[in-house]
């Protein structure tokens, strides 16, 4: 049974689209990266999953439970990180904390002083004194504090500096280890490859695309910069569309056989060469343009 299951979920907000038949699964275990530019629908998914909001049509299910009915039962199971985070502003860290932990059997006081260690938090100072990074980090305490067997984070590191994100990222791997599953949605695709195990990325309402995350690294192309002092010899060498970046560079997308480019190549004196797998930016255009054919 996977821990998250959604079927073509679909939610109007009115007459705007929200998201339109998201279809994905989740299993035990896994990291699962949602990548979307802003406004994809990867809040009003999560939204859903967290039974905060209704869908139009569809269904989503955690644990085999129906997020809309059975949401009281499977939120004892789920920690969130939101995206905004905003609480009284008067009441202190402990006091948000321990509030957070009362709605929970068995906390242990001990863990959440260690997770305000790990996170460097001031227990005692009151939420609203609290910069944007710092109040991330107390979501994500009290997200943690329970031990949940989901852990849901919906763009977890923005405003993290890179060494809490780091830090973040180590947890999140040491839950995996310990067997919690974790959703993870992002618009950052470099953290998404660092990170998940599987992703569905998101545009404009519609899963484009799931996959392993290596699909993501290996996309079945290369990037590749040439750099020459015969650059006109070499364009018409090639035969390859290209871009030309200087007098005497050149780049361009390959993914025919590579044997075939290095005996074209041999014929002409090459400075330097420059052979990549595409950034995951490029990736992400790819599949997107891919979703639009
Ligand atoms: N309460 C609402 N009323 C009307 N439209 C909404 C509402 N909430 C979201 N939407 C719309 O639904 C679409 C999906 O928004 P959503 O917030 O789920 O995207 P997102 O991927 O989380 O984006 P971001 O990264 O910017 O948070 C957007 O077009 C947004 O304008």
């Amino acid at each position: 049974m996977s821990v998250i299951e959604t079927r073509n979920l679909c939610k109007y907000y009115g007459k705007h689209r929200g998201i339109v038949d998201v279809s994905f699964s989740v299993e035990e275990g896994e990291i699962f990266g949602f990548i979307g530019p802003n406004g994809a629908g990867k809040t009003t998914t999560i939204r859903i999953l967290l039974g905060l909001i209704f869908p139009t049509s569809g269904t989503a299910r955690i644990f085999g439970k129906d997020c809309t009915r059975e949401g009281h039962e499977i939120r004892k199971e789920i920690g969130y990180v939101p995206g905004e985070v905003n609480y009284y502003s008067s009441v202190t860290v402990d006091e948000l904390l321990n509030y957070s932990a009362s709605f929970y059997d068995r906390v242990d006081k001990k863990y959440i002083k260690e997770l305000c260690e790990i996170f460097e938090l001031d227990p005692k100072k009151k939420f609203r004194e609290l910069s944007t990074g710092n109040k991330k980090k107390v979501a994500i305490v009290q997200a943690l504090l329970h031990k949940p067997k989901l852990l849901i984070c919906d763009e977890p590191t923005n405003g993290l500096d890179p060494i809490m994100q780091n830090r973040l990222f180590e947890i999140i791997r040491e839950l995996k280890g310990q067997g919690t599953t974790i959703f993870f949605s992002s618009h950052i695709l470099s953290e998404v490859q660092k990170l998940c195990d599987e992703f569905a990325m998101i545009k404009e309402g519609k899963v484009v695309k799931t996959g392993k995350i290596e699909q993501l690294a290996g996309f079945n192309y290369k990037s590749i910069t040439l750099q020459s002092r015969q650059i006109d010899e070499l364009e018409r060498t090639l035969k390859i569309p290209h871009r030309r970046i200087d007098d005497s560079t050149i780049s361009f997308k390959y993914s025919g056989d590579i044997n075939e480019l290095l005996k074209k190549l041999s014929e002409i004196q090459i400075e330097n060469i420059w052979i990549e797998d595409p950034s995951l930016e490029e990736l992400f255009l790819s599949f997107y343009e891919e979703g639009e054919r």
